[in-house]
């Protein structure tokens, strides 16, 4: 079920609140630098120009259209949260209805403390006073934790909601020029989400208070203006557009500096989170001096536009206010000039009161409303990943296979990753009889992965079809022909959590059959240094599998393959050299392997090649048979000089 159904379906599910608050932990917290301040070790340095606004933000919609479209995007969010929302909100009355009994009865009670009126009045008073007092502040909390509950459950929505989009992408989303790094997506939906929750959360609160009382206000000062004079408050209601303009571009700003701080502090997350991973590489090139120079650029890029920000935010209030005061005198000087004399004192005070109280609500809604755009950076770039279609689409008929023998055919595919590229593959044309295994080879960046990558469908071919026991995979749901396809990467992926979980990564949202995990580890040759680990297969293997060896990660990699129970087995078979004895203990788990599925190699060990069935070379986006005899004869020292995977 989708998420999207999900949403509408189920009841509103309590966020996970541990989560959250880890979330809001972790977000990063800046430097608070004066403005003179430039780092020390590039002092000449100029803040970056690469941060560029996506074409989408320069697109020419108005200020209020765009805040209506963002609206929209969060409008079915908020709409599951109604229930915490509604009651913060009538909190908040109970809250602003008890300040409005206090007030009155501190004046009287301690009029009546002077005037020393009996004891049992004084003490009447003095306890409904301290019942008033006690239910707004008890309504005060429960505001507050009603709407953050609606604001942080929203956030985890939208969370839960985007990182589903996200994994539905294909890998074009991920990869290539066009590619959203990693990092970028895990700052958008940590920390910039957290910011969208503190701008819910300022929203929501100001709103019962400023939206709903404002409108009333608005209304009954402009009647009661229509009523001491027409003319004057006709004149009144053409300032009033004039404001709301002002507001409205201020906002705009705001909301462009806005972007550009997200934008900056989202390449710094996502440079960290590059550069970190490949440490072990910078130290080995002595790239510390270089990285540090980097991130300097970055770090004061991001402190500028963050500086620009914050004086933004700061002078906004300031241009609103002069204007605010500006407006009132040229209205009180013209109410003069008209009335001519024609009001008495009393009218005159009166108008001009009400006027003070008509601009006041528009102010208050302006704040609201820059409060809001300073927010919707962070709200866009979250949705934005949502925005791009994925080109793998699975058919709404499409079948799930519930048996495969294992054939598989290329016919006539051809591929590029885009319209400018060069095709990778062209009219390529193979079929692997069911149990067969063939090797494939060829030199390095000739497309054996891609054509891994088109076989599981991560992308899709730009002509021609591919066909699984005689069914266009097409035509297959994405689980059953991933299902049925299992993969041995070459970066032997291991995730987090234990051997168990990681040999039986597809069962992980079920149950995890520890008779087939044992059995695959044996059939991988994991077995025996499995039950070697501090807790055999409960032990955790780290962040990548950085407690285990290359060995052992490929023979756990073979072992989750075996797991599976894929018809179709595609082995990308390491480069890193391995000690002999784990190379024979891995040699022997793929050979068992080959026994028992239709086996795609790519090979880059001798030993491999010539265990397989048929030899294939694919160079210039063609694939070329080779016999046994001319691979060993000429193919093998000539593509051994070209770097080939062998
Ligand atoms: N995501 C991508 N976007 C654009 N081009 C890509 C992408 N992935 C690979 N390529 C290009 O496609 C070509 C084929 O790459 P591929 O990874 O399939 O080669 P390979 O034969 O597996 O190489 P190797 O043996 O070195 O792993 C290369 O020129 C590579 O630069």
């Amino acid at each position: 079920m989708s998420l999207h159904r999900l949403l509408f379906l189920s009841p509103p599910f309590p966020p996970p609140l541990f989560h959250l608050r880890s979330a809001q932990k972790d977000k990063p917290k800046f430097l608070h630098i004066n403005s003179r301040w430039r780092p020390p070790f590039i002092s000449s340095l100029k803040p970056t120009n690469s941060i560029k606004l996506p074409l989408n933000a320069q697109t020419s919609q108005t200020p209020l259209s765009k805040a209506l479209e963002t609206l929209a995007k969060l409008k079915p969010f908020l709409q599951t949260n109604h229930q915490p929302i509604l009651l913060g909100w009538l909190c908040s009355s109970i809250s602003v209805f008890s300040l409005s009994q206090i007030i009155p009865r501190i004046g009287s009670f301690s009029s009546n403390l002077i005037n020393i009126v009996s004891i049992s009045k004084l003490r009447d008073q003095c306890l409904l006073l301290g019942v008033f007092v006690l239910v707004k502040l008890v309504a005060c909390y429960w505001q507050q934790a009603f709407l953050w509950e609606a604001s942080l459950g929203t956030v985890c929505q939208m969370r839960v909601f985007v990182f589903e989009t996200v994994l539905e992408k294909e890998l074009g989303f991920f990869e290539g020029s066009d590619g959203v790094s990693s990092g970028d997506i895990a700052y958008r939906i940590t920390a910039e989400a957290s910011d969208v929750a503190d701008t819910l959360f300022a929203l929501l609160n100001v709103s019962d208070r400023t939206i709903v009382p404002n409108m009333l206000q608005l209304f009954a000062m402009a009647t009661q203006m229509l009523v001491i004079s027409p003319s004057l408050s006709l004149i009144s209601a053409i300032m009033i557009p004039f404001m709301a303009l002002v507001i409205a571009y201020l906002g705009e700003k705001l909301r462009k500096i806005s972007k550009r701080a997200h934008l900056s502090i989202a390449t710094l997350a996502a440079y960290l989170n590059e550069v970190l991973p490949a440490i072990f590489f910078v130290k080995a090139n002595n790239g510390e001096l270089s990285e540090h120079a980097r991130f300097q650029r970055l770090a004061y890029t991001d402190f500028s536009q963050h500086l620009a920000k914050k004086k933004m935010k700061a002078l906004i209030p300031q241009i609103i206010q002069i204007i605010y005061f500006g407006v009132l005198c040229v209205l009180c000087v013209g109410s003069l000039v008209i009335s001519r004399g024609s009001f008495d004192g009393c009218s005159m005070v009166s108008f001009v009161t009400s006027l003070v109280f008509l601009v006041e609500p528009i102010q208050g809604m302006g704040k609201a409303y820059n409060e809001f755009k300073q927010g919707e950076p962070a709200i866009e770039r979250l949705f934005d990943l949502t925005k791009m279609k994925s080109k793998v689409i699975e058919k709404p008929d499409a079948i799930d296979l519930g048996h495969v023998k294992g054939e598989v055919k290329f016919c006539d595919v051809s591929f590029k990753y885009a319209d400018n590229m060069p095709l990778v593959l062209d009219g390529l044309n193979l079929t692997v009889r069911a149990g067969e295994t063939i090797a494939l080879v060829g030199p390095s960046g000739g497309g054996k992965t891609t054509l891994v990558k088109l076989l599981l469908r991560l992308y899709e071919p730009s002509s021609g079809s591919i066909l699984i026991d005689n069914h266009n995979i097409k035509n297959i749901g994405l689980e059953s022909l991933r299902r049925h396809v299992g993969l041995v990467s070459q970066d032997t992926m291991l995730l987090p959590g234990t051997v168990a979980e990681n040999i039986g990564y597809r069962d992980l949202m079920s149950n995890i059959d520890m008779e087939k995990v044992e059995l695959a580890a044996q059939i991988a040759n994991a077995d025996e240094f499995i039950r070697t680990l501090p807790e055999g297969y409960r032990s955790q293997i780290g962040p990548r599998g950085s407690l285990l060896s290359g060995g052992q990660k490929q023979r756990l990699a073979i072992a989750r393959a075996v797991y599976q129970k894929s018809s179709i087995l595609v082995l990308d078979e390491a480069t890193s050299a391995l000690d002999s004895k784990s190379e024979l203990l891995v040699r022997q788990a793929v050979e068992r392997l080959m026994e028992n599925y239709t086996v795609l190699v790519i090979a880059h060990r001798l030993e491999t090649i010539l265990m397989a069935d048929r030899i294939f070379l694919l160079q210039n986006g063609k694939l070329e048979e080779l016999s046994r005899s001319t691979f060993l004869a000429g193919h093998h020292d000539s593509l051994l000089s070209a770097g080939a995977a062998i």
